[in-house]
């Protein structure tokens, strides 16, 4: 189709700015708000919707452009509504503004994450539609709440019911990271995230004495072995012999020990308890059950008077056992489909990645579908999570046409071997 002109683009703009503006940051998303919009936007290009509240409250927005052939299965494009909360006075412009300063950059929380993907998979197929291309394969986008926190009430309620069942899906796209330079980037895969608690008891006693075994020498220990091993892991990636994504990092994400007084700590009194927090993200070939016993033995050890307890406990293997990873050789036509997709609009494309972070594409995954990681923003710092998070418009209105490059690909697809005769054919 031919490039949008000035009025199309600043239309194009001000509906991406729409959406940026509605608060669905965590802790308290406007679903309401974010709900109501993407229904209108769908009802602007007469795609069929319908809202599923698997948990009341925490809607699925499910839309469908359905292909003339019915028979193939369907293509989904995912992607989350809500954000994370952002400080505001450390922010340029605010987060809720949208503005868009002299260089064209859309400044907003979820400029990056990921509301510019949802709303550049309806701009693609606005175009799509409006050019009379229609699609094979049934195409679905969803909308889903809560991935910030873990994505139980939404994409994993989504993957795991009688409806999805019914979609019929072959292959998911999911949210990717930006990119500084030109390349895009393609994730295969995520780590597994791991939220552990450790926590040491001993007996309490005077600040002045020297003895073994208080809690806080033996949580101390704890976190002496846990800082090694990050060290290890963190020394292979800058060797360069791994990337972010291939290696186990840990972090320390809360630390509680003290007793507490009106005027600070009591200095003069060794605890009795002691706590650690720590965020671990696993690569999926990573072998869990030696970390386990590392837990088990070396990082909370019942001899040291040490529990620990997983808020987060991710699995790393899909339902079949296998690792939770998308192939990206030639058993996988969805990757080099996507690549050629992605050349053919113009685009570039780096070495394939494990995402650093989890996604909601882990949920797919699990089911055995491939599911493959990609937000078309090239030559952009990543900022997603961060202060002043924004989005160029000019790479915002590029990454549309690459939509409509790959779901032009993916909804033309019949796999070798299938005399698939699509009715427009007959
Ligand atoms: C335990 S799931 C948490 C999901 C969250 N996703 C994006 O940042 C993350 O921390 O990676
Ligand atoms: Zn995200
Ligand atoms: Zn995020």
């Amino acid at each position: 189709t031919t490039a949008p002109n000035q009025d199309e683009q600043s239309n194009i703009i001000s509906r991406f700015q729409e959406y940026l503006q509605i608060n669905t940051a965590q802790p308290s998303p406007d679903y309401q708000k974010s709900t109501h919009f993407i229904l209108s936007q769908a009802n602007s290009i007469s795609l069929e919707s319908q809202v599923i509240e698997f948990v009341k409250g925490k809607p699925v927005v499910l839309l469908k452009w359905p292909g003339s052939d019915p028979s193939l299965p369907s293509v989904l494009l995912n992607s989350h509504t809500d954000v994370v909360p952002s400080e505001y006075s450390k922010w340029v412009h605010p987060p809720l503004g949208a503005h868009i300063d002299g260089e064209g950059n859309i400044f907003a929380r979820g400029s990056q994450d990921m509301k510019c993907v949802g709303m550049q998979y309806l701009e693609a197929i606005r175009r799509l539609k409006s050019s009379g291309f229609q699609p094979k394969r049934s195409l679905y986008l969803s909308f889903v709440p809560d991935e910030e926190i873990g994505g139980h009430d939404g994409a994993e309620k989504l993957a795991y019911s009688d409806v999805f069942k019914d979609m019929n899906v072959d292959v998911v796209l999911d949210e990717g990271l930006a990119s500084p330079g030109e390349n895009y980037r393609l994730f295969y895969g995520e780590r597994t995230p791991w939220w552990l608690v450790i926590k040491a008891t001993g007996a309490p006693g005077h600040g002045a004495k020297l003895y073994d075994n208080s809690a806080m020498e033996n949580l101390f220990k704890s976190i002496e072995s846990i800082r090694r091993f990050r060290a290890s892991q963190f020394d292979l990636v800058k060797a360069g012999l791994k990337a972010e994504g291939e290696v186990i990092s840990v972090n320390m994400a809360f630390l509680k020990a003290g007793t507490p007084s009106p005027t600070g700590f009591v200095m003069n009194l060794q605890p009795s308890e002691t706590e650690a927090g720590f965020d671990i993200r696993i690569p999926p070939t990573a072998n869990a059950e030696s970390l386990e016993k590392r837990i088990v033995e070396e990082w909370a050890p019942a001899a040291r008077n040490m529990t620990f307890e997983f808020k987060q406990r991710g699995t790393l293997h899909d339902n079949l056992g296998r690792p939770l990873q998308t192939a990206i050789d030639k058993s996988n036509p969805w990757w080099t489909l996507l690549e050629e997709a992605i050349k053919k609009a113009n685009g570039k494309i780096g070495k394939p990645e494990i995402f650093p972070a989890s996604t909601d594409a882990r949920y797919f995954r699990q089911l055995g579908l491939p599911a493959i990681g990609f937000s078309p923003m090239a030559n952009t710092p990543i900022l997603l999570h961060d202060h002043n998070e924004f989005l160029n418009q000019a790479e915002y209105l590029r990454g549309i046409d690459v939509y409509e490059s790959i779901i032009k690909a993916y909804t033309s697809y019949i796999p070798p071997g299938r005399d698939a005769v699509s009715r427009d054919e007959l």
